[in-house]
């Protein structure tokens, strides 16, 4: 079994946080003038919905009853015209209220997207992705559902409950207190069965996360599953998850189908004591018969308010615990690392390439530097490292030694703790992101492909390096194999790259980086090894890479390290070793037993 059951626990948040709403609200003021709009359209619809009753009464009292059959049209036009009146209103309210949302929904989408891009990497090491696309996906869309619920119509509901208690009373205070008997019962059901279903929903989200990461893992290594005959344990697990999605789907229906039957029944007790108690009144001469009506009209539309509220009740809950997470995220302040001023970023450093001034100004220098992913936990210990400019410097190690953190360092994905990096004797710190990125181009060990056309894939949308594109693949030799495919340059790349091969893959993200035209060049080399064709390709490839270029390589390809000007061996984070190929062999220390292990074939 691959799956441990590990969810996100949905939080059970306040109903109302004055803080988390005074920072929404200001998302909505931009659309102040159409959300007043649909508050003013409030009063308008609560107003049709308690006239249609009293016109009613009026019409079975004054007209009906009495036989007097003049204005009894004109009332039923009356009447006729309210029910288009609330209907063109509610249309309008509805409308304008979901726009505000839509577009509140859209610049929060807009504002957290553009905040998790400044991210550092050390944040996406720590966050599951899984978790950030919730935020951006489900969690907005709670957000909207408190406006397509209607909670800002909450203020309607409480006006419309208000007049018809108002009128009720003004109608005929017995009846109206004996009717309104069956209210405490009514709120106390509509809570209660909310909140043992909000209990019930959280094991139904639990579970439903349970579902989806299982599938996302199981679909997402379709391929080691089928090729170990795994289908079967995988069906079976699957169905258990399944099951117990649907077991705890149960409670929650059943407490929706009871919430909804005990609703409705007090609502025809409530009928049955009006017309008990009201038909006495009747009997007695102290009610009117059009009263009567209108009083069972009016506690119909009193109740489907109080029903909808404790929904509301729980949708604010939801909306409440999604702003808490959407705004944890943007505080979040694990930024990209910032440009320090000059004279911070020099101070304790020790200049390890001060030695030589006049070449420090042509190169790029590693101080004794210090790096760890995690507290004191060092990968890096004191490595020094001077390169000249066009040199080629292959980095070599047993794996797990350092050599990628060396490039990542480089081009700051992150910062090193204590020494420092220089670049023609300027600290990296010292220049902005783009600038430094710009001036080195990387090609990541697992190259990644974006789904789209291969001349997006080179220059990534760029306009400068998509004039470079053609130019590009030739240089390193992917062109030979564009050009065979049916579309050329215009090929689909499907997502990660799935319709190439890993050589074609690395080719393709060798163009990428000739595409940028860089003067630094930082290559992971892959791991993963290919036939000797593609080796031929690929090495053909790396030559018109690196071409011109001063290049930092994590080699494993023993024709990389043949052709590096210089050798660098990297051992428990510290420069074990230094020279060319004939003098470390030479040596016959820690990289003449690598090569023995390694790189002879
Ligand atoms: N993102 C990360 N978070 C925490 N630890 C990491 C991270 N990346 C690497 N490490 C750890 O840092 C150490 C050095 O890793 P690095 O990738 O630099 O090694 P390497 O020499 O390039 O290995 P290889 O030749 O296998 O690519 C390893 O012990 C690894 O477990």
């Amino acid at each position: 079994m691959h799956f441990g059951g590990i969810y996100e626990d949905e939080t059970v948040g306040k109903v109302y946080d004055r803080r988390l709403m005074g920072r929404f609200i200001a998302y909505v003021l931009p659309y102040r003038r159409m959300l007043t709009t649909a508050l003013l359209l409030l009063p308008l619809i609560a107003a049709s919905k308690l006239a249609q009753p009293w016109i009613i009464k009026v019409a079975i009292d004054e007209h009906i009853v009495k036989g007097r059959m003049e204005g009894l049209p004109a009332l039923a036009a009356a009447f006729l015209a309210i029910i288009f009146a609330e209907s063109i209103l509610m249309f309008a309210q509805v409308y304008l209220l979901q726009w505000v949302g839509q577009r509140v929904m859209y610049d929060i989408r807009v504002q957290l997207f553009s905040h998790i891009q400044r991210l550092s990497t050390r944040f996406f090491d720590q966050t599951p992705v899984g978790s950030l696309v919730s935020r951006l996906t489900s969690d907005i869309e709670v957000l909207g559902e408190m406006f397509a619920a209607g909670i800002v119509t909450v203020v309607g509901d409480i006006l419309v409950l208000a007049g018809i208690v108002g009128i009720m009373l003004w109608m005929n205070v017995r009846l109206s207190l004996v009717t309104f008997s069956v209210l405490p019962v009514l709120i106390w059901v509509a809570f209660a069965f909310r909140k043992w279903m909000r209990l019930a929903f959280r094991q139904v989200r639990a579970r439903q996360a349970n579902l989806s990461a299982f599938l996302a893992e199981s679909i997402g290594g379709m391929a080691v599953v089928q090729l170990f005959n795994r289908e079967r344990d995988e069906a079976k697990e699957f169905r258990r998850l399944n099951a117990s999605y649907v077991e705890a789907n149960l409670p929650v229906i059943t407490w929706d189908a009871a919430l909804y039957a005990v609703v409705e029944s007090l609502s025809s007790v409530a009928v049955a004591l009006i017309i008990w108690y009201g038909g006495g009144e009747i009997v007695k001469g102290t009610l009117s018969f059009g009263s009567l009506v209108a009083f069972i009209q009016y506690i119909e539309k009193f109740f489907s308010p109080i029903r909808d509220l404790s929904a509301k009740y729980s949708i604010m809950q939801g909306a409440m615990a999604s702003l808490e997470r959407i705004f944890a995220l943007l505080d979040n302040e694990d930024r990209e690392p910032a440009v320090l001023p000059a004279s911070e970023a020099a101070k304790g450093t020790p200049q390890a390439c001060q030695a030589s001034p006049a070449q420090a100004l042509q190169s790029i220098c590693f101080n004794d530097i210090w790096f760890a992913y995690k507290d004191r936990d060092y990968v890096l210990k004191g490595f020094s490292l001077q390169m000249k400019r066009g040199e080629k410097v292959a980095l070599v190690g047993e794996t797990g030694g350092g050599k990628t953190t060396v490039t990542r360092l480089l081009s700051r994905l992150y910062d090193v703790e204590r020494g420092s990096i220089t670049i023609d004797g300027t600290d990296i710190r010292e220049l902005p992101l783009p600038v430094l990125r710009r001036r080195i181009g990387v090609v990541l060990q697992d190259p990644y492909l974006f789904s789209g056309t291969i001349a997006y894939n080179i220059s990534l949308g760029d306009p400068e390096a998509l004039k470079r594109v053609e130019q590009a693949a030739a240089v390193v030799g992917a062109d030979r194999f564009i050009r065979e495919l049916k579309n050329g340059y215009d090929e689909e790349v499907r997502e990660r790259g799935v319709n190439f091969s890993a050589g074609e893959r690395q080719l393709i993200s060798f163009a990428r980086a000739v595409a940028f035209n860089p003067e630094i060049l930082v290559l992971d080399e892959a791991t993963a090894s290919v036939d000797t064709a593609s080796e031929r390709l690929i090495q053909q490839g790396l030559e018109g890479l690196m071409q011109g270029r001063t290049t930092l390589v994590v080699a494993h390809r023993l024709s990389t390290i043949r052709d590096a000007d210089r050798i660098v061996v990297i051992h428990h984070g510290e420069k074990a070793e230094e020279g060319t190929h004939a003098e470390l062999m030479a040596a016959q220390g820690l990289y003449y037993r690598l090569y023995q292990l390694q790189f002879k074939d």
